[in-house]
Parts: structure tokens; C-alpha cells; sequence
């Protein structure tokens, strides 16, 4: 794998509370890593201008407020966040099958192909657990469900999902090789684990096949950042060969 594909896998997750920073990041990002991610903390603090301001950087965005409530309001949703310019934007796959339909044919309805946002259901998340799951009443196995709940996504009309990297081998398996993966909870050998629970390095997310991976602290919080991105190229690179 080239560098420049290693870098446009890299998704550097902005979760900064104010645009004076998207400037920051942005200007000494842009030309490391692939995507820009405007996640709940961002978007509540700045709104769409957040997006914007990535856009105004050349920088292309994933939208990551994780839609779950009743389908109409998440049809709608994502359709405002399609007129946004989004690239990627998600949901939380256990909104169900109806939430996900009404989300994927609103959204195919009103743009033409190349212009639609591809949409992304959040299986499990990666800071969950076994235990997390049984403490809400799912007593499946981590990686059943996922499956389980990726299979669904794909028959709902969703472009990927978003899932730890530990399960992208029976995503795949499950949901053939032009289905999206998009794959947080990774986390390079040189930084800490943080809250992230389901994790993999940079290296083994893109050999499991993860078309995208999600990566915030271990590049934000950095002695360098720059540098940090640059270290994840090289291990994806040296991954590759
Ligand atoms: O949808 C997401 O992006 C997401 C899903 C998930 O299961 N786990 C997860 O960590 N994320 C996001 O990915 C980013 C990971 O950030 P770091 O843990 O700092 O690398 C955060 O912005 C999370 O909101």
C-alpha cells in the first residue's frame, strides 16, 4: 500500500468544542490524513458552520451524530445532513429495520448517486463490552451481534457500518467486499487505550480490511501530532508489506 492510501484511510476525529481549532487541526492535518469527523461534541458547540469551516480547508467530512429516534425524524435528519456536503454520515443500527429504510430511500430520493452522503450504521460500540451489552438485556455474544446487526444494516439499505476492528473479518464474511467499514477504536502502539475497550493498531485494522479508520486522542493528544500521523502511515505502510 502507497502512503497516499494509508493517509486516505485515516479519518482524524474533531472532537474539539469550537471553529478557532478546526483551523488548527485543519491547517496542520490536511495534508496527512484522508477525513475530517464533526462528532457530537463539535456539532452541539458550532453547528453546521463546523462543517463548513472543514470544507472551506478542502477537507472532506463525516458526519458522526449517530442518529436513533423515531424514522421520520432520522429521514429527516440525515437528509439536512446531506445538504451539508457530508461525505459519510451515520446511525445507530439498533434504531432498527424502519429507521434505517426510511433513512437510506429519503436520502437516495433526493440525491443523485455521487452526491449522496454514504451512510454508516454504529453497531456495538467500540467502548462497549460483553458486560455492557448483558447490563442492557443483550445477552449475544459481542461479535453475533454485530453480525447480526450489520446483516440487518446491509438488507436496510445502509452503505457500511461503523464497528471495532476486531470484527471486520465476519463483517466481511457476512457482508461481502463492497460494503463500507469504517473501524474507531484503533489505537498505534505508541499511545494510550484510553476509554476505547474493542481495539486493534492502525496496521492489523487495514489488513483485516477496514476501508476507514477512526482515529481522535491518539493524534490529538500527541507531543506532536503531526508526527503521530505520520508514525500511522508508516505502521499501516510497513503493515502492507
Ligand atoms: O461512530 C464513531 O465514530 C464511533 C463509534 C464507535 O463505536 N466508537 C467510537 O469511538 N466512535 C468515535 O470515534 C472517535 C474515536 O476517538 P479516539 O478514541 O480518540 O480515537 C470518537 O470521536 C468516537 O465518538
Amino acid at each position: 500500500m502507497t502512503r497516499d492510501e494509508a493517509k486516505n484511510k485515516i479519518i482524524f476525529a474533531l472532537d474539539v468544542d469550537n471553529l478557532k481549532n478546526i483551523d488548527c487541526w485543519a491547517e496542520k492535518l490536511s495534508s496527512k490524513v484522508g477525513m475530517f469527523k464533526v462528532g457530537k461534541e463539535l456539532f452541539t458547540s458550532a453547528g453546521p458552520a463546523a462543517v463548513e469551516a472543514v470544507k472551506k480547508h478542502g477537507g472532506e467530512v463525516f458526519l458522526d451524530l449517530k442518529y436513533h429516534d423515531i424514522p421520520n425524524t432520522v429521514a429527516q435528519a440525515m437528509l439536512a445532513a446531506g445538504r451539508l456536503g457530508v461525505k459519510l454520515a451515520n446511525l445507530h443500527a439498533l434504531g432498527g429495520p424502519e429507521m434505517m429504510e426510511k433513512a437510506s430511500q429519503a436520502v437516495r430520493k433526493e440525491f443523485s448517486d455521487c452526491e449522496r452522503p454514504r451512510l454508516l450504521a454504529v453497531t456495538i460500540l467500540t467502548s462497549s463490552t460483553q458486560e455492557t451489552l448483558k447490563a442492557v438485556g443483550i445477552e449475544q455474544p459481542v461479535e453475533q451481534m454485530v453480525v447480526r446487526l450489520a446483516k440487518l444494516a446491509k438488507e436496510s439499505g445502509m452503505d457500511g457500518v461503523v464497528a471495532s476492528p476486531l470484527e471486520i473479518q465476519a463483517i466481511r464474511a457476512a457482508c461481502g467486499s463492497d460494503f463500507l467499514i469504517v473501524t474507531p477504536g484503533v489505537r498505534p502502539s505508541f499511545a494510550a487505550v484510553d476509554d476505547q475497550k474493542r481495539i486493534m493498531t492502525p496496521a492489523e485494522a487495514v489488513q483485516a480490511g477496514a476501508d476507514y479508520l477512526v482515529i481522535g486522542r491518539p493524534i490529538a493528544k500527541a507531543a506532536d501530532p503531526v508526527k503521530a500521523a505520520e508514525l500511522i502511515v508508516d505502521e499501516i505502510v510497513a503493515g502492507g508489506q
